[in-house]
């Protein structure tokens, strides 16, 4: 890892940046600002992302097979044309968007849409989505913040993460049938103690993304970093931030090495922005192991 490259891509700053996604077809990142309502892509050597506006908050994004992209909006699934900006329904939610909204998801190799929803309420009353042809079936249940979505690089395994529960899950994956095993708390991380300073909390899981090694590097939210563990758990590397909350990685850029982490501003104290200007910035570092093509979303 270069921890000195560490950078924001430019001044832009998003309030709760979300789903970086280094686009399998096109090589450019996207991602989403989930309050500010926008996808943005962010292009090599420009000043400012390019923004699509949404009339609802975009949970997260996956790249489309034939084009564009598939939003997970509070208001259901679209199909963004991002040449024309055309933007067209494909699904209602499955869920009542006054109290939840879509939140973290990506395709498996087949090209389901897997998406956590998370309860506006943080109740235990949110759920895991596979989403295909066929509808939206809830395939995880009781969750309150679904988040950390990916697979293993043989697809045999799926993690996902309940942020509020500061858990990492996983379990059994069959690719063929879109069927799950037994879930496992695969790695579950300290609650805050309340008596101690933000700054003694190594924070919750957050988006996630695997390597090319099998390794599963995730966003600690509140915690001011990322860690990098290993299939068995274990914590390999530490990669420390200059911003509270970082929100999501993905590993891209062309030869896969890049490291893009998105990372949120909203509702964070003054002088914690005052003191970390990257905060809301999406961050890019380089590393050693590179990551695996996103899978492209059949719907
Ligand atoms: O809205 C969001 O917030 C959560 C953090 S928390 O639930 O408030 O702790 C974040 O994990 C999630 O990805 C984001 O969409």
């Amino acid at each position: 890892m270069h921890t000195d490259d560490l950078r924001p891509l430019n001044d832009h700053r998003c309030l709760l940046g979300e789903s970086p996604l280094w686009h399998p077809d096109e090589q450019v990142l996207y991602s989403v600002d989930i309050p500010g309502r926008q996808v943005l892509r962010w292009r090599e050597g420009t000043d400012a992302p390019d923004v699509w506006p949404m009339e609802a908050e975009p949970g997260c994004i996956a790249a489309r097979q034939g084009g564009g992209l598939v939003v997970a909006r509070r208001d259901g699934l679209f199909a963004l044309d991002t040449q024309t900006g055309r933007l067209s329904a494909l699904a209602p939610p499955p869920y009542d968007p006054a109290a939840q909204r879509y939140n973290d998801g990506k395709p498996d190799a087949a090209g389901r849409l897997w998406v956590g929803t998370l309860s506006d309420a943080r109740r235990p009353e949110a759920a895991l989505y596979r989403i295909d042809a066929g509808g939206a079936t809830p395939m995880v249940q009781g969750i309150t913040v679904g988040n950390g979505l990916a697979w293993s690089p043989d697809g045999r395994t799926l993690y996902a993460s309940d942020t509020k529960a500061h858990t990492v899950y996983r379990q059994p994956f069959d690719g063929a049938t879109g069927a799950l095993g037994p879930r496992e708390a695969w790695v579950q991380f300290p609650e805050r103690d309340p008596a101690q300073p933000l700054a003694a909390y190594g924070g919750r899981p957050d988006g996630a993304a695997v390597d090319a090694e099998g390794c599963y590097w995730v966003a600690m939210f509140e915690g001011q970093r990322l860690l990098r563990l290993s299939p068995k758990g274990e914590v390999l590397q530490v990669l420390p931030l200059p911003v509270r909350c970082p929100t999501m990685p993905c590993l891209g850029g062309a030869d896969g090495r890049t490291l893009f982490i998105t990372t949120a501003r909203d509702k964070r104290p003054a002088d914690e922005l005052a003191a970390q200007p990257w905060a809301g910035a999406v961050l890019s570092v380089r590393v050693d192991v590179p990551g695996l093509p996103a899978h492209r979303c059949r719907l």
